[in-house]
């Protein structure tokens, strides 16, 4: 099977590092392109054993599955790239956040099959969570050859086009609201008087081994919380400080403008 990936930017890295560290297909038969930062090629090369060109004719010539992984403002002219070298054989799989498949096709102006799936950077270290949607002429074969090589770097969803908006916003954007409250965790943790370093490493392990936890544990997360609190103890105490702000509201915020600006962007394509 030959991969190619058109736009090897910070979510395209992810995903070919968890693809070549799965070993699922030879480093050598996954190719990169990008807009013309050939020094970043030649890394990836050099680290992972990808190839690399920016001859579109001998990357599309065979190549099985080509993955659309630039910015969305960026499709357009990446369109424009490739059109002349696209064959029938090309099976296409957008990473871009709002873009619908019908927009895709139109642009390339072909009626190869199109998947469009919505991961996440976990993929880096295999555990994207990935919301994908077929078009309608995607055989049965490439439909589970696809779910394979997400596999490789995660877990696979398979959901209604329109659906992707919320999975855009719950885990393509997640690591990310994450990684903000992880961060204010840190920040509240060094007012308390701590060596800074100390503080950052300890809930650095603190975050693995809570996920660590989560994945192991045959507990649900609440039972998880209630043994660890105590009746009148510590745990008690902070979580009554917590339970005097609204955090669902404050995350349904998050969410809920995460997904709107998900329609936005699809919207703005379709006019
Ligand atoms: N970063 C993330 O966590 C996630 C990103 N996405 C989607 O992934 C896509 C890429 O995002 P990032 O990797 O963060 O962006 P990035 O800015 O890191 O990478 C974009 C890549 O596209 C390339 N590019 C631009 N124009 C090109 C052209 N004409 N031909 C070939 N390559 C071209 C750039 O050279 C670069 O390699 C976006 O559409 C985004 O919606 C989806 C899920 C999560
Ligand atoms: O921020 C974005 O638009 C992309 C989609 C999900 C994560 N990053």
């Amino acid at each position: 099977m030959k991969i190619v990936f058109y736009g090897s930017g910070n979510m395209a890295n992810a995903i070919f590092t968890g693809i070549v560290n799965s070993k699922s297909i030879e480093p050598e038969n996954i190719f990169l392109t990008n807009k013309s930062n050939l020094e970043k090629l030649e890394g990836y090369h050099d680290t992972l054993g990808v190839s690399y060109s920016y001859d579109d004719e001998e990357l599309l010539k065979d190549a099985d599955y080509v993955f659309l992984s630039t910015k969305p403002y960026d499709f357009l002219k990446l369109a424009e790239r490739i059109k002349p070298y696209i064959t029938k054989d090309n099976k296409f799989i957008s990473i871009m956040a709002g873009l619908p498949i019908s927009y895709i096709r139109e642009n390339l102006q072909v009626k190869n099959p199109i998947a469009r799936i919505m991961p996440n950077t976990n993929a880096h270290v295999g555990h994207s969570v990935t919301g994908i949607s077929f078009s309608t002429n995607f055989g049965p074969n490439s439909k589970q050859e696809v779910l394979t090589l997400i596999e490789a770097f995660g877990t696979a969803l398979e959901v209604k086009e329109d659906h992707l908006h919320q999975v855009t916003a719950i885990t393509g954007s997640g690591p990310a609201f994450l990684y903000h409250v992880f961060e204010q965790y840190v920040n509240a943790g060094t007012k308390l008087g701590i060596e800074q370093s100390q503080v950052e490493e300890s809930i650095k392990e603190l975050i693995i081994g809570t996920g660590k936890m989560i994945e192991r544990s045959d507990l649900k997360m609440d039972q998880l919380r209630k043994n660890i609190t105590s009746k009148g103890g510590t745990t008690q105490a902070g979580l009554n400080a917590l339970s005097n702000h609204d955090i669902e509201a404050v995350f349904l915020d998050c969410l809920n403008a995460a997904v709107k600006r998900s329609v936005e962007l699809a919207e703005a394509e379709e006019d």
